[in-house]
């Protein structure tokens, strides 16, 4: 499947165990062409339980366009409004939005330094890292928040002016960031609209990161740069990102694609 352009390649292990070690989801996610392996789990309390690993092979324990994804697929199966799917950062609610479009309220977003995590106290409007040459090093001061999985987001004048592959992976492994960090470079359109790109922890360059998209509307909306609802265009397609005033909660709707589906 794919959210926006975001490539999964997802198990339905409700009936059949899925155990994989790091090298076979590597090995998957290169035979699938995905960022990201999930699977679909039985749960006591909610419709299901879902796993996410990056391409990389670690297990991670949030990914909003993969969460999407599998709620488009239990709602068709279940005919119902609502799906609660449990995700390693809690529970997350899915429902069908106008024009095919699925839902996802990501919940709040945690804005402490430890919540990140970073290795230091800062503050997370604008940290410090120090990247480029050896002899030429530069400050940078992206912003971060997480959402279930951490981010930091440059703002820049203009998106695709920057060499990504290059900058990304310095900043992931940074020393300020333990767990390592998703890199989003975002540029504000308009107060309305963002262009987003992402580099994604244990991924790399992804057409599209929902959490990344979450992420760069909270920090524009904290920054007073955009309203608290926008439009965030990434390479593979656009998401509406809403930060709700009434209760916190970052609610994102996009497309889902269901690519092909077969039993192994
Ligand atoms: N593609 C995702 C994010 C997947 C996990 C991320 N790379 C991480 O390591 O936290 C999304 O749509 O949110």
């Amino acid at each position: 499947m794919n959210g926006a352009g975001n490539a999964f390649a997802i198990f339905d292990a409700r009936d059949r165990k899925f155990t994989p070690d790091a090298d076979r989801i590597r090995a998957i996610a290169e035979q699938m062409q995905a960022d990201q392996v999930m699977s679909i789990e039985r749960d006591t309390m909610v419709d299901s339980y879902l796993r996410i690993w990056n391409s990389s092979g670690e297990e991670v324990d949030a990914c909003g366009n993969g969460t999407r994804a599998v709620a488009h697929l239990l709602l068709a199966e279940a005919q119902k409004d609502q799906v609660k799917i449990r995700t390693n950062a809690g529970v997350l609610k899915g429902q069908k939005a106008d024009n095919g479009l699925v839902t996802i309220d990501m919940g709040s977003p945690l804005m402490g330094w430890e919540d990140i995590p970073l290795s230091e106290k800062m503050d997370v409007r604008g940290v410090d890292v120090r990247i480029g040459p050896m002899d030429k090093p530069y400050l940078a001061k992206p912003a971060v928040v997480s959402m279930g999985n951490p981010h930091a987001v440059f703002f820049v004048d203009d998106v695709d002016a920057y060499d990504i592959p290059n900058i990304g992976p310095l900043v992931e492994w940074h020393p300020l960031f333990p767990e390592g960090v998703n890199v989003g470079f975002a540029q504000v359109i308009d107060r309305e609209t963002i262009r987003l790109r992402v580099w994604e922890r244990g991924a790399g360059l992804t057409k599209a990161c929902g959490t990344g998209a979450c992420a760069a509307l909270v920090c524009a909306a904290r920054a007073g740069k955009t309203e608290r609802r926008a439009k965030l265009i990434l390479d593979g397609g656009e998401l509406i990102i809403h930060w709700q005033e009434s209760d916190d909660h970052v609610l994102m709707t996009g497309p889902v694609e269901l690519e092909m589906s077969f039993e192994v």
